[in-house]
């Protein structure tokens, strides 16, 4: 065995086991493998949510690693620096990592595999985290997609190769390098007391995302035409978390959709559509990365949106605008770490629409509070929902909060889940806003719930439109 044998396998948005391209060619060279996660910049300037969820996933991937013979080293600093220090450290010959799309990641990737190659050190990136690599879809034109229903169009009858299975073994270092602990990283710290109100309503780790996978294709796919868009239900997969950390690969729920969609079952087919919506997500952050900080559309720039974080600002984030249906949906993100699709694009609406504020503001805020927070499709949801992003909605689609909840949630069980205010008996899940919201809101179940909206629907509707008229004029 050569001395420059050993293999660091660089975990970032991959935190698991099975189907781990990456995982298994640091394997198939045949030294020891050291996995490790690196605390960088880009962890430290994660949202609360999802860097607390980060926490939980990697406490699940280490023990995961452990039963099986091997180990996760947690190191703190530049991610340059820290591989480095510890292929100096192994005597390693190779890095490997899954390759990530969002601009800062690629920024950073490209500069460290750069300077390992120069240092000697073999260095692969390798898929893992989407169905089809983003330059391998292309338009007949040559180019890349800008709709989506072509993009599905072109990727639906593609070959997807199945899920791989997980390593057995995985040969151990002579010596195992130094690991920092989870705890010294205190990644759930900015959670605060919100943390345990979050808590059990995480599906954290690859056992529990295949878990849910089987669950969902087994009893839910069938329903999943009605039930998704009815937020009170549990009529979604729910992987969106899992996901975003790569707990589960894309390919083993495309597998399971496809196998469903054989088996005849109504849903599946609609299931691999939205599925294939974030693989749209990551081609355009890939082609497009100002997609995350500009209106993608370059027209879109000068709308006159404010970026001033006011009272009404305030009052959305806190789920006190006074509209019911957006406020259980801003409540439901705080307590449970998400908010279903359509609340999604309902509170998007309200903000960029009814209180004119650019759809940055509440792309930040999800990304605070969102335990599935995924770079491209928070962007790519934002965009489309406030008009400025491709194949979005057109700006004067504005929706209209009550209808929403008379067509979506018309036994109102999805308020009275949320808003504690205005119910005699309100439930412990509505009351638990209350134990998750930081004290300094100073909120609490016995204050009047708002008697007027802050920006009525009528009347937001009629300011927003005639923005956009005398916009474009
Ligand atoms: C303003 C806004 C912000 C959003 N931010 C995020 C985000 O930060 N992270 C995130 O994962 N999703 C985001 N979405 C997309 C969508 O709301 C969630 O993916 C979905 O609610 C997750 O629930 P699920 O896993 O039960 O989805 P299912 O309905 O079971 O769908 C299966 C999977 O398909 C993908 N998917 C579904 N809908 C979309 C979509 N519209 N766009 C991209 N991918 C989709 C998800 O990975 C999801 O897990 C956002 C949407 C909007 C309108």
């Amino acid at each position: 065995m050569s001395d420059r044998q050993a293999t660091i396998l660089w975990l970032r948005r991959d935190l698991r086991l099975s189907d781990h391209p990456a995982f298994m060619a640091a394997i198939a060279r045949g030294g020891p493998v050291v996995p490790v996660f690196i605390h960088d910049d880009l962890v430290e300037g994660l949202g609360a949510a999802p860097k607390w969820r980060l926490g939980l996933s990697l406490a699940d991937l280490a023990a995961r690693l452990e039963a099986v013979g091997s180990r996760l080293i947690l190191r703190r600093g530049d991610a340059l620096a820290v591989l480095r220090s510890l292929v100096e450290e192994l005597g390693a010959g190779a890095v490997m990592w899954s390759r990530l799309y969002d601009p800062q990641s690629i920024e950073r990737d490209t500069r460290v595999k750069a300077a390992l190659k120069d240092d000697g050190v073999e260095v692969e990136s390798h898929a893992g985290h989407l169905l089809f690599e983003p330059w391998t879809v292309e338009t007949g034109a040559g180019g890349f997609y800008k709709v989506y229903t072509p993009f599905w169009r072109a990727v639906r009858g593609r070959e997807v190769a199945a899920p791989l299975a997980a390593p057995a073994e995985i040969a151990a270092p002579a010596a195992w390098p130094m690991s920092e602990t989870l705890d010294d990283w205190q990644l759930g710290r900015a959670m605060n007391r919100g943390a345990e109100v979050c808590r059990p309503y995480q599906r954290v780790g690859e056992e529990a995302a295949q878990g849910r996978l089987g669950w969902f294709m087994g009893e839910a796919v069938g329903g999943y035409n009605a039930a998704r868009d009815l937020p009170a239900e549990d009529g979604t997969s729910g992987l969106s978390e899992n996901l975003a950390l790569g707990e589960i690969s894309p390919r083993r729920c495309w597998h399971a959709g496809m196998r469903a969609m054989e088996e005849g079952k109504p849903g599946a087919e609609t299931w691999l559509q939205e599925l294939v919506w974030r693989e749209f997500a990551y081609h355009l952050i890939y082609h497009t990365p100002h997609i995350t900080s500009e209106s993608w559309r370059e027209e879109w720039r000068d709308f006159p949106w404010s970026e001033v974080e006011d009272d009404r600002v305030l009052a959305w984030k806190q789920g006190r605008t006074g509209v019911p249906f957006v406020d259980a949906a801003m409540r439901e993100m705080y307590v449970t770490g998400k908010m279903h699709n359509r609340a999604r694009m309902i509170v998007a609406s309200y903000l960029t629409k009814h209180l004119m504020t650019h759809w940055r503001i509440g792309q930040a805020w999800f990304e605070e509070c969102l335990t599935d927070w995924d770079p491209a499709s928070n962007a790519l949801g934002w965009q489309w929902s406030a008009g400025s992003g491709p194949d979005a909605t057109p700006y004067f689609r504005i929706f209209n909060a009550e209808t929403q909840a008379k067509k979506f949630d018309p036994e109102g069980v999805y308020l009275r889940r949320w808003i504690a205010e205005r119910q005699r008996g309100p439930t412990s899940t509505a009351l638990s806003f209350f134990e998750a919201v930081p004290r300094s809101w100073g909120l609490s179940p016995h204050m009047p719930y708002p008697e007027e909206p802050i920006v009525g629907l009528k009347e937001g509707r009629r300011l927003a439109l005639d923005a956009y008229e005398g916009w474009k004029t």
